[in-house]
């Protein structure tokens, strides 16, 4: 179960992976829960890209190469971060600077470092720096901003509830970096009745920034399906895509007051 229920809609029961995927929570393939996940018969098909501009919103759809996806997948697996019971971990980077195991682990630094190097060209320079400013600094410093990341493991059916990351806890420049398979997400502004179904395929990567960040929630609906419009140069047809396992890595910044942090302050507003 993903860890925090006031936020996580929870409802799994089939487990639709490949056999490749139990590597990453211990084997165990069926949790016995008794699902309530629809199966999938959304308002309106997630779309691959938006129609319109949400301003500091960015998505990038193949934005990580399958060999980068595979290693980040392999990194994860071999943390057995993941078992029956667990389905999200959240690492902290530290302001300690003198045992660097108390830094992130090293394939999270990787990841970031691939990021910055993939968004340089991608996103306006301001974007860029409130996004990676500190990556700049090496080590663990005290005086720079510290990271939060989330990795989240869905298994199908399940999703997150409607959310504006912690406002007291985060900064701005939010990065959500999809693995394994694609999920619909949707994104709904806070002010107003815009609500975009956004398909997110593994290797995608959508970057919440300014109003994007603040002014509109982002969550996954609890299904077995998803309908997902997909366009061609020739075409546009919508398909029933089966959940699969999918794996999250969400990549933010700690407000100083949000220096020490534990699982009970984990919770999301919505604003
Ligand atoms: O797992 C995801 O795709 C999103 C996670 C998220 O929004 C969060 O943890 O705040
Ligand atoms: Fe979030």
């Amino acid at each position: 179960m993903l860890s925090s229920p006031a936020q996580h809609a929870m409802s799994c029961k089939n487990e639709g992976g490949d056999a490749s995927d139990s590597s990453l929570w211990g084997g165990s393939s069926s949790d016995g829960d008794s699902g309530s996940g629809s199966d999938g018969d959304a308002l309106q098909p997630a779309i691959q890209a938006l129609p319109f501009n949400i301003s500091g919103l960015f998505f990038f759809r193949n934005l990580i190469d399958q060999p980068l996806q595979d290693d980040i997948v392999a990194e994860i697996a071999s943390q057995k971060y993941f078992d029956r019971e667990r389905d999200q971990v959240m690492l902290f980077e530290s302001a300690v600077s003198d045992t660097s195991n108390r830094c992130l682990p090293t394939w999270t630094n990787s990841l970031i470092s691939k990021l910055a190097a993939l968004l340089q060209d991608q996103v306006p320079p301001s974007v860029h720096e409130l996004l990676f400013s500190s990556q700049a600094r090496a080590g663990c410093d005290v005086d720079r901003q510290l990271r939060q990341l989330i990795v989240n493991m869905y298994r199908p059916g399940q999703g997150i509830a409607d959310h504006v990351d912690l406002l007291t806890r985060f900064g701005d420049g939010v990065m959500i970096c999809s693995f394994l398979s694609g999920i619909a997400m949707e994104l709904k502004q806070l002010s107003n009745n815009q609500h975009v179904s956004l398909w997110l395929p593994a290797g995608s990567v959508l970057i919440l920034t300014g109003d994007a960040r603040y002014t509109w929630t982002h969550g996954i609906e609890a299904r077995m399906v998803d309908h997902v419009q997909l366009t061609s140069s020739r075409s546009r047809q919508t398909f029933r895509i089966a959940r699969q396992h999918r794996l999250s890595v969400t990549i933010r910044w700690m407000l100083k007051v949000a220096d020490v942090l534990s699982d009970t302050t984990q919770s999301h507003l919505r604003a």
